[in-house]
């Protein structure tokens, strides 16, 4: 059974009448929005030939694409449904087309980072500072972190009430938020820093590459202007970090509560310390996600928890393939989805998280994979669609490390990182 529930930007929408057939076709007026679930759909195009895959074409839930194996099955479910109601889903018109795959495009990166809170000048990028794009959706939606599978993520449903839900609300809303360029975020416990890391690598020649890790403190400009042309791919990205000796205080009153409740969260054992200092609050309007990060080991403890308040969202977890580069445990806020550095062995799972929600990242999940939420206004997961409402507010709790990190994922580990550059010249770059 295809499998394919979140909207799927690899295949082109057709633009013209005329198209080379291919073996993916784009329907119009047909899918979960228009009470067509994806089975039903696999179901009436079975009968061409073998559907490997039916995906949301976009977000409205209307539009699909139905892969098949063979193009000569697309051609006969073209000709016998374009244009003509169809018995087998509800009687509606379909409106048929050829679908492609999309070409890994090109996309401007440094462009999107450079409206965060550093305000550098976008206008001394080089427009030719390109990233290879990797553009693919395509993964199930678990409800349950059981299901989700990856050790150390734990999901508690209904973990406050609707009330206590309000009332968190009530009290950040009264006090002042940090604007960011997409979301709005306040800090409690301990200073948060933010900074820039630059990263980029020319390839030069087959046998030698020149790689750069450059800070704005240093040649970071410079850098960026060494003949651009040989820049084939590279990252700008804000690692969000604290300052540990920047103690703010306590966190808030209005969380006591939920402090509490962490302390007897269901799967934790009795020694991992589960007193949370640093409390970080997210507001992401519809639409707005974040990019997959590992929460800097050097900076925090173990565990992580994350409160979903006043809109649900998916998130999205990969585990790199071993060996390819990995963002220096980074928090990217201002990259674009698609912009990120994504194989297709990467390890991809995703988990519904709905309001009033509590996820807990630990271990492997916490250490060794990247957590990233869509920036997508619907979620679509199986055939159910759920908007997403017009703001998601997150409460992340998590301890301040004192000491380094001694965790088993050294690769993902900045504080076990023995020589950043040595690791530098094993990474497997993306090439046009
Ligand atoms: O919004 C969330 O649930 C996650 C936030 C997060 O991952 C972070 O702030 O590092
Ligand atoms: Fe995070």
């Amino acid at each position: 059974m295809p499998v394919i529930q979140m909207s799927n930007s690899r295949f082109t929408k057709p633009k013209g009448l005329k198209h080379e057939p291919t073996p993916y076709l784009f329907i119009a007026n047909c899918g979960p929005a228009v009470g067509i679930p994806f089975e039903n759909i696999e179901s009436a195009f079975s009968i061409f030939g073998k559907v490997i895959g039916v995906h949301a074409a976009d977000e409205t839930g209307a539009r699909v694409i139905v892969c098949f194996s063979e193009v000569n099955a697309a051609e006969a479910a073209i000709k016998m449904l374009n244009g003509c109601p169809c018995a087998e889903l509800g009687g509606r018109t379909l409106h048929i087309r050829y679908s492609a795959i999309q070409p890994p495009q090109k996309q401007p990166i440094a462009f999107a980072y450079v409206r965060d809170v550093m305000q550098l000048h976008m206008d001394r990028l080089p427009k030719a500072l390109e990233l290879q794009v990797h553009g693919d959706n395509v993964l199930p939606v678990s409800f349950l972190a059981s299901d989700l599978d990856i050790p150390g993520i734990y999901l508690v449903h209904d973990f406050i009430t609707l009330e206590e839900e309000q009332e968190l609300l009530a009290e950040v809303d009264n006090r002042k938020w940090i604007n960011l360029a997409k979301r709005r975020v306040q800090h409690y416990g301990y200073e948060f820093l933010y900074k820039v890391n630059c990263f980029l690598s020319t390839y030069v020649s087959p046998q030698l590459r020149y790689f750069s890790f450059v800070k704005p403190d240093s040649s970071f400009w410079n850098c960026l202007h060494v003949k651009p042309v040989l820049v084939y791919s590279g990252f700008i990205s804000w690692t969000r970090n604290v300052d540990s000796k920047q103690f703010l205080g306590e966190l808030p009153y209005f969380v006591s509560n939920i402090l509490q409740k962490i302390a007897s969260f269901p799967g934790l054992v009795d020694d991992q310390n589960k007193e949370m200092d640093q409390l970080t609050v997210n507001e992401y309007p519809c639409g707005v996600g974040l990019s997959p990060h590992i929460d800097t080991h050097s900076a925090f403890d173990e565990l992580i928890f994350s409160l979903s308040v006043a809109g649900s969202c998916i998130m999205e977890f990969r585990r790199y393939p071993l060996g390819t580069w990995q963002f220096p445990s980074a928090s990217v806020d201002e990259i674009n989805e698609d912009s990120t550095l994504l194989s297709s062995n990467t390890i991809r799972k995703a988990i519904f998280l709905p309001s009033r929600s509590m996820l807990l990242m630990s271990g492997e999940g916490r250490y060794a994979w990247n957590h990233y939420i869509p920036h997508h206004k619907v979620d679509i997961i199986g055939d159910k669609q759920i908007r997403r409402s017009s703001r998601r507010v997150s409460f992340t709790f998590r301890k301040v490390r004192q000491g380094p990190c001694r965790c088993a994922y050294k690769q993902y580990c900045d504080s076990q990182q023995q020589c950043r550059d040595q690791q530098l010249n094993s990474v497997e770059l993306f090439h046009p």
